[in-house]
C-alpha cells in the first residue's frame, strides 16, 4: 500500500491510469488486460468518491440539526442496527461482513468528529457571537462576525 499523498490541489486531468510499478517488465499483453481491469477500478473509485461526498453531505446536515438541538454526537444504537444491516448486505452481497463493519465504523467515527466539531463551533457561537461561515472553497471558514464584515479564521 501507497502512503497517503499530501500533494495539494491535484487535478483529475494529472492522473495517469497507466501509472504502474511493472511497466517494462510484463508482457505487453499481460500488462493491456491489467490496464483495462484497472480502467473499471479507476470508475470505481470515482464513483466511491462521489458517493462518500454525498453522504458526508447529509450528515453534515445531522450535525448542525444535532448541534442546534444539543443533540449528542454519537448514536450508539442507530449504530448497531446500522451495522447489523450492512453485515447482512455484505453476506448477500459476498463481501467479508467483517471488512463492511469496519468501513462503516471508520466512516462513522469521522462523521462523529464532524459532528463534535459542529457543536464546539456551535457553542463558540452561542459564548462569542461570532458565526463561522465555510469559505467558498469549502476548505475552511471565513468568521463573520457580528457586525456581519467576515475575517480570515
Ligand atoms: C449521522 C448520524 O450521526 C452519527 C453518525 C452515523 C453515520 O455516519 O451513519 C450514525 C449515527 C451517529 O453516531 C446520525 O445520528 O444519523
Amino acid at each position: 500500500m501507497t502512503e497517503p499523498s499530501h500533494t495539494p490541489h491535484l487535478s483529475v486531468d494529472d492522473f495517469d491510469p497507466a501509472a504502474s510499478s511493472l511497466s517494462g517488465a510484463v508482457d505487453p499483453a499481460i500488462m493491456a488486460e491489467l490496464l483495462s481491469i484497472r480502467s473499471s477500478i479507476d470508475n470505481f473509485d470515482a464513483t466511491l468518491v462521489y458517493l462518500l461526498a454525498e453522504r458526508f453531505k447529509a450528515t453534515q446536515r445531522v450535525g448542525i440539526l444535532k448541534a442546534t438541538h444539543q443533540l449528542p454526537a454519537a448514536d450508539p444504537n442507530r449504530e448497531k442496527a446500522q451495522i447489523q444491516r450492512l453485515r447482512a448486505l455484505a453476506e448477500s452481497a459476498n463481501l467479508d461482513p467483517a471488512f463492511a463493519e469496519k468501513f462503516l465504523n471508520f466512516i462513522i467515527s469521522e462523521v462523529i468528529h464532524h459532528h463534535q466539531a459542529i457543536s464546539e463551533s456551535h457553542s463558540a457561537v452561542a459564548a462569542t457571537g461570532v458565526v463561522p461561515v465555510v469559505s467558498r472553497d469549502g476548505q475552511g471558514f471565513v468568521a463573520q462576525t457580528d457586525d456581519g464584515g467576515t475575517q480570515p479564521q
